[in-house]
C-alpha cells in the first residue's frame, strides 16, 4: 500500500505520547500522532483527573462529617450532581478532546484519529473512519498505547452490565449498593469515594490485604479507616461466579459467602494488547504484558516506547518523565537515562497512601542491609491537634551500610505532599545523619519524619 513518509509517528496519545509528539513537533519534526479514542489518553478523561474530582467531593463530605467532633454541628446531604457536572464540564468537556487536538496542532503536529497497527519496522497502518492510511516514520516510531481495564475470567461476568473505571467516571447517578472487585489503587479510590457519597460499598480483594502493593503497615492503616467508615472489607477471596438478574448483581465468593449489590465495579488491574498493536512486526513478543525498553526508552531499532506499557509503574508522571527522555534521544539532544529509584506513587484515599523508592520487602529481597522505623501520625503533635481524620504513619526504609533512605511510605492527610521531602531524600541519596540535622517546622505532619529518623539512629 502506498504510504506517507513523515519524521515521526506516535501511536497512542496518552500523557506520554502527547508529550513526546509535542516535543518532537516543536523541534520542527513532521509528526503524526495517532489515537483511536481521545487525545490525552486515560488520565484526563477516565482516570487521574476525573477521579481526583470525585475524591475532592468525597473529602469535603468527610471533613463536614467531622464537624461535630471539632466545631459544632453540620448536616451533610451528599449529592453526586456537582461531581458529575464537574467531570463532564470542567475535566472532560463532555469527553471532547478538541482543545487538546488544537494544542497539539499548535505545535505543528498532525493528529489522526484511528487505530494504529505496526505493519513493519517504522511503518504504521491506521484504520480510520475514512479507511486505512499508512505512515512511514523516517526517524522515530513511538509507542504509547497505555492499558485497558483487565476483566478476570469469572464465570458469568462477561455480558453483565458491570462497570470499569470508565463507566464509573461517566456515571451521573449512584447505585444504592456497590461491590468493588479488586482493591489496588483504582479500586481503593473509587470504593472510598462512593461509600462517602452514601453507597453501601463492599471491597473485595483476592490478596490477603487491601492495597497489596503498599507496605503492610499502610494497608493495615487504610483498612482500619475503610472499616471505620462502614465499608465492608473482604480480603483473600474473589468471586467464582457472577450473576445479574436485570436489577442486581450476585457474586459467589470462593470463601463461600454470597454478595449482592446494585452495581459491580471491576478494578482488577490493567492489560495491554500488544498483538493488536502489531509489535511482532518489530520482533517484539506479542504475548508479553509490557514492552521492554532501555534507559532511553528504546524498544527496537528506530522504535521507542513510553508509559504504562513499559511496566515501570503506571503513573502519568512516569509516562511524562519517560517522554522527555525519549524525545531527547530521538532528537539526539540528551544523555539522560531513566532512573526509577525515587519514583513516587500516591493513592488518593483519605488518608493518602504515598510511597517512594523501595518497600522494606523489596529492599530485603535485593539483599540490602535494611533498617526500618515507623511513627504514627495520631501521636505526633500535628496528628493529635488534627484529631478527626488523623490516621496514618510514616515509614522509612534505610540502607544501613550507605546510611541513606532507599524508600519511604507516608499515610497521612495530604500524604502525597508530605512524601515530597522524603522523595527528595531518596532521589538525592542524602545521608540520614545529614537529614537529622534539618529543622522541620512545628507542628507539621512532615515533622513526624524526625521521629522516624530518631528511631533509625537508636
Ligand atoms: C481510575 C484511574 C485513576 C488513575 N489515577 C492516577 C493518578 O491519580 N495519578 C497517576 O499518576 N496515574 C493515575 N492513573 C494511571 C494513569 O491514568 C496512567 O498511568 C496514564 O494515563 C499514563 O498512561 P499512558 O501514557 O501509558 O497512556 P494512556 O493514558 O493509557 O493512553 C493511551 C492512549 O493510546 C490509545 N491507543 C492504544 N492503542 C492504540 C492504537 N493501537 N492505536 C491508536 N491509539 C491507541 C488509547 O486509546 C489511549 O487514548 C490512574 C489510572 C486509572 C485507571
Ligand atoms: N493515584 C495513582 O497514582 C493511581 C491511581 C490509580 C491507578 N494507578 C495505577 O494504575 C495501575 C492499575 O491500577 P489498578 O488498581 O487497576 O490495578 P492493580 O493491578 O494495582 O490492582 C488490582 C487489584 O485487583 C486484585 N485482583 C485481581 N484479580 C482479582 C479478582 N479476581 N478478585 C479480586 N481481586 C482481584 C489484585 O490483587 C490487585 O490488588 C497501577 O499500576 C496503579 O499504580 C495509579
Amino acid at each position: 500500500m502506498p504510504g506517507e513518509e513523515v519524521d515521526a509517528v506516535v501511536v497512542g496519545m496518552g500523557p506520554g505520547g502527547e508529550d513526546v509528539a509535542g516535543r518532537l513537533a516543536t523541534a520542527g519534526l513532521n509528526v503524526v500522532g495517532v489515537d483511536n479514542l481521545l487525545l490525552g489518553g486515560e488520565c484526563p478523561y477516565y482516570a487521574c483527573i476525573p477521579t481526583k474530582m470525585m475524591v475532592r467531593g468525597a473529602e469535603v463530605l468527610a471533613e463536614a462529617r467531622r464537624v461535630p467532633r471539632l466545631a459544632g454541628d453540620a448536616r451533610v446531604s451528599p449529592d453526586w450532581t456537582p461531581v458529575a457536572d464537574r467531570i463532564r464540564d470542567e475535566a472532560t468537556t463532555d469527553w471532547d478532546d478538541r482543545a487538546a487536538v488544537e494544542r497539539f496542532e499548535g505545535t505543528g503536529g498532525r493528529f489522526v484519529r484511528g487505530f494504529g497497527r505496526v505493519t513493519s519496522p517504522g511503518e504504521v497502518t491506521v484504520s480510520t473512519s475514512a479507511g486505512e492510511h499508512v505512515f512511514r516514520a523516517r526517524r522515530a516510531l513511538v509507542l504509547n498505547p497505555g492499558t485497558e481495564p483487565a476483566v478476570p475470567p469469572i464465570e458469568g461476568l462477561s455480558g453483565t452490565p458491570f462497570w470499569t473505571n470508565r463507566e464509573a467516571v461517566r456515571t451521573r447517578t449512584l447505585p444504592s449498593s456497590l461491590v468493588v472487585l479488586g482493591c489496588g489503587p483504582v479500586g481503593m479510590e473509587f470504593a472510598q469515594v462512593f461509600a462517602r457519597f452514601g453507597v453501601a460499598t463492599t471491597a473485595v480483594e483476592s490478596s490477603p490485604r487491601l492495597l497489596p502493593g503498599a507496605e503492610p503497615e499502610a494497608s493495615a492503616s487504610i483498612t482500619e479507616v475503610f472499616t471505620g467508615e462502614g465499608i465492608t472489607v473482604r480480603t483473600g477471596t474473589s468471586a467464582t461466579r457472577v450473576h445479574h438478574d436485570g436489577n442486581r448483581f450476585t457474586l459467589e465468593l470462593d470463601s463461600g459467602e454470597t454478595l449482592t449489590a446494585e452495581q459491580l465495579l471491576v478494578t482488577t488491574g490493567r492489560h495491554a494488547d500488544l498483538a493488536a498493536l502489531g509489535v511482532g512486526n518489530l520482533g517484539l513478543r506479542e504475548d508479553a504484558e509490557t514492552i521492554d525498553v532501555d534507559g532511553r526508552m528504546r524498544a527496537a531499532e528506530g522504535t521507542w516506547a513510553v508509559g504504562d506499557v513499559t511496566g515501570h509503574g503506571a503513573f502519568t508522571h512516569t509516562s511524562i518523565y519517560q517522554a522527555r527522555i525519549a524525545a531527547a534521544d530521538v532528537l539526539g539532544s540528551g544523555e539522560e537515562t531513566a532512573d526509577y529509584r525515587a519514583e513516587p506513587a500516591v493513592t488518593f484515599t483519605d488518608p493518602e497512601v504515598a510511597s517512594v523508592g523501595m518497600s522494606e520487602s523489596r529492599a530485603r529481597a535485593q539483599g540490602l542491609p535494611v533498617r526500618t522505623a515507623v511513627a504514627a501520625i495520631p501521636s505526633s503533635p500535628r496528628g493529635w491537634i488534627h484529631k478527626a481524620g488523623n490516621d496514618g504513619l510514616i515509614k522509612v526504609v534505610a540502607d544501613t551500610e550507605r546510611d541513606i533512605p532507599v524508600g519511604a511510605t507516608v499515610v497521612a492527610p495530604l500524604g502525597g505532599e508530605v512524601l515530597g521531602a522524603l522523595a527528595v531524600a531518596v532521589h538525592t541519596q542524602v545521608h540520614l545523619a545529614q537529614l537529622r540535622r534539618m529543622i522541620l517546622a512545628y507542628p507539621t505532619f512532615h515533622r513526624t519524619i524526625e521521629t522516624v529518623l530518631d528511631q533509625l539512629a537508636e
